[in-house]
C-alpha cells in the first residue's frame, strides 16, 4: 500500500480527481484538505435540532462540551482500487476540537463526508464554511476492492442522526455551568440572610425604647391595676 504524494494529487486534473470540486491550492504535504461545507449541526439543549444552512464563509462556534456533525463542501469520489484517510488538522485539534466519527474512507464511496467532531477544549471554536479542516490522504490498495458498484453516500445531514442524539443532556461544561449559577444563588442567600439578620437587631434596638414603654404603659393602665389589686385579694 502505498499512500498518494503530492506529486500524485497534483498531476491529477478536476475530470480525475476523487475530491470535487477540486483546487490544487488545496494539496498539502501529501494530503488533501478538504473544507466545511454548507450544512452543520451543533447540538444544544435548547437548540431545536435542526439542522443549520450556512452561506458562504458564514462563521459558527462550538463551545466547550458542545457536540456537532458537519458536512464537508466536496464531494468524493474514492475509486475501488483506493483507500481513503481522514482526519482534522493538528492546529485546530489542538484547541481541543476532535473528530469523534470514522477515520477511513471506504474504497467505492460515492458522496460528501459527515464528520461527527465534539469540543473537549476549554475554549470556544470558531469556524466557518469553507475552511479547510479535514486532511484526506488516499493510499493504492494492492488489489481492487470486490465491490463493483459505488456506495451512495451523504449529501446532507440525515435528521435521522440528529434524532438518535437529540434530547435533554448535559455536558460536563453545562454541568459545570449550572454548579456556578447555583453556587452564586447560595451566595446571594447567604448575604441575605446575613444584612437581614442586621436590619432586624438594628430595628429592635431602635424600637426597644418604644417597646419597653408600650409594656410598662399596659402593665400601668386601671384594668391592669383591678387584676393586681384581685391578685392580691385572693
Ligand atoms: O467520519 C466519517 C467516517 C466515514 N464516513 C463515510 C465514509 C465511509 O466510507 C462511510 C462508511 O463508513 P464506515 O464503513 O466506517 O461506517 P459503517 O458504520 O460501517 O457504515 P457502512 O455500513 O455504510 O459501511 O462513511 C463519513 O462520512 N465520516
Amino acid at each position: 500500500m502505498a499512500f498518494w504524494s503530492d506529486k500524485t494529487w497534483n498531476d491529477l486534473d478536476v475530470t480525475t480527481s476523487p475530491v470535487r470540486p477540486f483546487k490544487k491550492k488545496r494539496i498539502d504535504d501529501s494530503n488533501y484538505l478538504l473544507s466545511i461545507g454548507e450544512e452543520i449541526y451543533v447540538s444544544s439543549p435548547d437548540s431545536k435540532n435542526n439542522v443549520k444552512k450556512l452561506s458562504d464563509n458564514e462563521s459558527f462556534s462550538i463551545d466547550p462540551g458542545q457536540f456537532a456533525f458537519l458536512l464537508t463542501e466536496e464531494e468524493i469520489i474514492i475509486p475501488f482500487d483506493k483507500i481513503g484517510f481522514i482526519s482534522i488538522r493538528a492546529s485546530v485539534k489542538f484547541n481541543g476540537l476532535v473528530n469523534i466519527s470514522g477515520f477511513h474512507v471506504d474504497p467505492g464511496y460515492k458522496g460528501k463526508l459527515i464528520f461527527a467532531v465534539f469540543n473537549a477544549g476549554p475554549i470556544r471554536i470558531h469556524l466557518r464554511r469553507g475552511e479547510d479542516i479535514f486532511p484526506l490522504w488516499i493510499a493504492d490498495l494492492d488489489r481492487p476492492s470486490t465491490r463493483t458498484e459505488y456506495k451512495k453516500g451523504h449529501y446532507n445531514i440525515p435528521s435521522k442522526l440528529i434524532n438518535q442524539i437529540s434530547g435533554d443532556f448535559t455536558t460536563a461544561y453545562q454541568l459545570s455551568e449550572q454548579i456556578k449559577s447555583a453556587r452564586k444563588d447560595i451566595d446571594e442567600l447567604k448575604s441575605f440572610n446575613f444584612y437581614s439578620k442586621i436590619i432586624i437587631g438594628l430595628l429592635l434596638l431602635v424600637l426597644s425604647p418604644y417597646i419597653k414603654s408600650t409594656i410598662d404603659k399596659t402593665l400601668r393602665t386601671p384594668e391592669a391595676a383591678q387584676v393586681q389589686t384581685k391578685d392580691g385579694a385572693n
